[in-house]
């Protein structure tokens, strides 16, 4: 590793005056490199910048924004951005700063950039979800073989509190389950589908012409942004490597306005959730093996949870654990300002580190669950049906439920006016089920003889 110029030895900040020194010109330096000056980077560099005097009392040592790395140095930067610390050259720049903050993004170069900074000593803080749950244990052990931290609030929700909390206050609890809205653009879609009854397509518009979508909304309207973050959230509540690839995901591309009126109707809405629970373990129906189930999927969630109430872009993470009981995390997760925010307290807290000793804690993977297929991921269907109005039709639907080994809580039948006569509209909601058994009973019915037309399938979460 490079030492800082009159360092104490790895993990001190250089310069000999005490930490009372900081704010007076004198004293210990950290070095801060940053890699990537977008959204996210644009507003760290500002935020440095501006409350500099206030982050070195805090630390006990003055962060030093030392560079920039940027791929078009020409470009227009935002106000509070130094051209003078603009490089190309992040390779270069990782190796001379104590603390590197990546918010480039996506797996390469940013992974091989975050793996060369730990390799010369410098502390880590990325926003960087999709590398994290691509090659999370990778880049634990590499802040444990060069014994420097790892730090990342920002990759889960942005500005809320929700990695701290998982990976230090509630250690001491078992977590059962959480359930988040993770996303802010596919929340404010299916927020304005379900306030105005916009159609998806003129929701997503909406959402780009006001900067929440990206030009190219695939990641989050298909749901691999809230899933790279579900891998995440159940790595830490469950001490067990969980990935990407790991995670069931359906996005919300399927979602219909039909879909959205029968939640509605039900007294629901409509969120794209990211759900993390323990599966298994001895006390379920069928006495199945521990593990974890993993998933992001549209869910119904009846109005009165308090995840119902979390409208437009914001987010928020409810935690069920054994002994805290629930608990709601909720703000923004995504922007320039809120995401800095996460990222400047992780940059203050190995700061900390640095100046005082110690380190955050490392991986905890020891539980080691395996996570479950989707099938076998324990659900409640609401499925709306349109069923020939004629005798013995309840029966034959009642039947193929039945067969499937999926109970049905509650039947509401409405008869069907208009060019529909003879019809009649069904809204079945089930009792918990295997989802592979829900799924199935659907694909029955869709095929069976008194039903005309499957309308609206949705699963139910948060009853
Ligand atoms: N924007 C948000 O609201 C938000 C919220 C939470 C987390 N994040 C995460 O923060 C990270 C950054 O997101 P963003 O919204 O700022 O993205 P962005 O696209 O606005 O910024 C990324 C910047 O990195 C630059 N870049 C690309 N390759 C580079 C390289 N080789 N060297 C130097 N710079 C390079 C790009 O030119 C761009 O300016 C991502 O990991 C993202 O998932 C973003
Ligand atoms: N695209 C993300 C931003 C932060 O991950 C969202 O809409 O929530
Ligand atoms: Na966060």
């Amino acid at each position: 590793m490079d030492e800082p110029a009159t360092g104490t030895g790895r993990g001190r900040a250089s310069g000999d005056a005490t930490a009372g020194d900081a704010t007076a010109g004198g004293g210990p330096v950290l070095r801060v490199a940053l890699l990537g000056c977008g959204v996210v980077g644009s507003e760290v560099a500002r935020q440095l910048q501006e409350q500099q005097d206030e982050l070195a009392a805090r630390v006990g040592a003055r962060l030093e924004l030392v560079g920039i790395a940027v791929r078009r140095p020409g470009r227009t930067r935002a106000a509070g951005v130094d051209p003078s610390l603009l490089t190309t050259d992040a390779d270069e720049l990782v190796t001379r700063a104590d603390l590197v903050v990546e918010v480039i993004g996506g797996i390469e170069p940013a992974r091989g950039l975050v793996l060369r900074a730990m390799e010369h000593g410098a502390s880590v803080v990325t926003a960087n979800k999709a590398l994290l749950a691509e090659d999370g244990p990778r880049l634990y052990a590499a802040a444990d073989a060069a014994g420097v931290d790892l730090y990342f609030e920002a990759a889960v929700a942005g500005a809320i509190p929700i990695v701290r909390p998982l990976r230090d206050s509630l250690v001491g609890d078992r977590v059962e389950r959480v359930l988040g809205v993770v996303n802010g653009t596919t929340n404010f879609v299916l927020d304005q589908m379900d306030t105005t009854g916009a159609d998806l397509g003129d929701a997503v518009q909406e959402a780009q012409s006001l900067g929440y979508a990206e030009a190219d909304p695939t990641a989050d309207v298909e749901g691999f942004d809230a899933a790279a973050k579900a891998a995440i959230i159940a790595s830490l509540a469950f001490h067990t490597r969980v990935r990407a690839a790991d995670v069931h995901r359906e996005g919300i591309t399927a979602v219909t306005a039909a879909d959205v009126a029968a939640a509605r109707e039900a007294g629901a809405v409509l969120k794209l959730l990211a759900i993390c629970e323990r599966t298994g373990g001895g006390d379920g129906p069928d006495g199945a093996p521990e593990g974890v189930s993993v998933r992001v999927h549209p869910a119904m969630v009846p109005r009165e949870h308090p995840l119902a109430g979390v409208r437009g872009a914001y987010n928020a993470v409810f935690v069920e654990a054994r002994g805290a009981g629930s608990l709601m995390f909720y703000g923004q997760g995504a922007g320039g300002a809120p995401t800095a925010s996460a990222v400047l307290g992780d940059v203050v807290a190995v700061a900390r580190h640095r100046v005082g000793g110690g380190r955050g804690s490392s991986e905890s993977a020891y539980a080691d669950l395996p996570v479950r297929p989707m099938g076998e991921a324990v659900t409640r269907y609401h499925v709306r049906l349109e069923v020939h109005d004629r005798p013995g039709v309840l029966a034959q639907v009642a039947q193929v439920f039945a067969d499937h080994g999926a109970s049905v809580e509650t039947v509401r039948q409405t008869p069907l006016g208009g060019d529909a006569q003879g019809a009649a509209a069904l809204v079945v909601a089930t009792h918990e089920a295997p989802d592979a058994a829900l799924a199935a009973t659907v694909e029955a019915l869709a095929a069976s003889s008194a039903v005309l037309g499957v309308t609206s399938v949705l699963r139910v979460e948060g009853v």
